[in-house]
């Protein structure tokens, strides 16, 4: 079967990434009888330098006529300006926001998984991880602070910039379903984290769950307010099955959890909505600091890889053997520089690619 996939390699570390995810898929595909295709769509700064935007529609037009979208990164320095001066709707990350909505992605899903082998890269004290820890982070992508209304304006000589914060129980109500349908896959307990001891959004949020919750009476709901839920991710991660919260504490928390699981280069990170067309792509960003220098820790997109062929083509045998073929490596002691630790031998973004595929058979 073939697939049909838009790639956007996207700025700083993103093409080095999804060049070494696309020999991934190119050797799972070899060895089962799969073809995938890629089309090039440009988003992001390098998309501004080209277009003068950062998502044209036929570009978006493409990612629509896909069978699933591999993003690297967008973001960092766009050709020579400084990308803080763009109005918001035309720098780089603008693009993946209107790539998320154009598409409909509202339900992110973002695994934080300890890797037995990265104990030694994972912050924390060993009794924290004994056992390991495996979370995921449900995140609403299409709403929320992101997509409020914003302005700026000055009043009386004084410069005032507004953004707002709406929900509706609609959106809200299908993205606690995503989270109680997979938290019934796995070992049943929904967190939902919000600020509903300020915010009325977020009592709505409250609410809401809470009506969706009797639905799923196998699955156990605790509700934590998000400052607590920023803290408990470092005291006691194992405590976490599903957490469920809105775009923006979302964005954080998921940040935070990479870190206990070793680096944000581990992190992988799926976009679905109602269809099979999901976007996949790395958790962190296009990493300018590191960019060019195959420094870049390619795992986090070839998880996502895996990801994308578990939920997006149903290739559960194809998936599970990628995550193998990771682990495999972590176990033979390679590393790239984000997850080093004493006594094992550090590689780049481009070797690290290779012994990943390498273990493929
Ligand atoms: N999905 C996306 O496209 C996405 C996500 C986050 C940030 N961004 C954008 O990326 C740009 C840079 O943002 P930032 O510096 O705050 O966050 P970042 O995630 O790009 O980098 C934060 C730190 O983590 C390191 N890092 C990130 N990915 C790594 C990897 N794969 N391997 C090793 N180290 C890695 C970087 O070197 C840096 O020190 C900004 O423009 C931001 O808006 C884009
Ligand atoms: C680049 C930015 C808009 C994006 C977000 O906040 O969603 C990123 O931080 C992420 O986590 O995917
Ligand atoms: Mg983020």
């Amino acid at each position: 079967m073939n697939y049909k996939i838009a790639l956007i390699p996207g700025d700083g570390i993103g093409p080095e990434i999804v060049r070494e995810a696309t020999k991934v898929l190119d050797k799972i595909g070899e060895l089962h009888g799969h073809s995938f295709s890629y089309t090039e769509v440009l988003m992001g700064g390098i998309s501004i330098d080209k277009t003068g935007v950062p998502l044209t529609e036929e570009a978006l037009n493409t990612a629509k006529a896909s069978d699933s979208v591999l993003l690297g990164a967008v973001g960092g320095n766009v050709g020579q300006s400084n990308w803080y001066t763009l109005p918001p709707n035309l720098r780089p990350e603008a693009g993946l926001l209107a790539i998320r909505k154009g598409l409909n992605l509202y339900a992110n899903i973002r695994p934080a998984v300890l890797f037995d082998e990265l104990k030694g890269a994972c912050p924390l004290k060993d009794e924290l991880i004994e056992g390991g820890f495996d979370f995921v982070v449900m995140r609403e992508l299409t709403g929320g602070l992101y997509f409020g209304e914003r302005h700026t304006t000055t009043e009386n000589g004084i410069r005032k910039a507004t953004d707002t914060l709406t929900y509706d129980e609609v959106e809200i109500r299908r993205i606690a379903k995503w989270a109680f349908e997979i938290a019934r896959k796995r070992n049943k307990k929904v967190c939902s984290v919000d600020k509903a001891n300020v915010l009325d959004s977020s009592r709505l949020w409250r609410n809401v769950v809470k009506e969706v919750a009797k639905e799923y009476e196998d699955v156990e709901l605790s509700d934590m307010l998000v400052d607590n839920c920023a803290m408990q991710l470092v005291k006691d991660p194992k405590q976490f099955d599903v957490i469920l919260t809105e775009n923006m504490f979302g964005d954080i928390l998921s940040d935070e959890a990479s870190m206990v699981t070793g680096s944000i280069g581990m992190l992988a990170s799926a976009s679905l909505g109602d269809t099979k067309l999901g976007l996949y792509e790395p958790s962190h960003g296009s990493a300018p600091d590191i960019a060019g220098q195959n420094k870049a820790n390619p795992i986090a997109t070839i998880l996502s890889v895996a990801m994308m062929l578990r939920y997006s083509f149903d290739l559960e045998v194809e998936a599970d053997k990628i995550e193998a073929a990771i682990k495999s490596v972590l176990q033979k002691g390679y590393r790239t520089i984000d997850i080093m630790s004493e006594g094992k031998t550090l590689v780049g973004t481009i070797e690290m690619g290779d012994l990943i595929v390498n273990e493929l058979v």
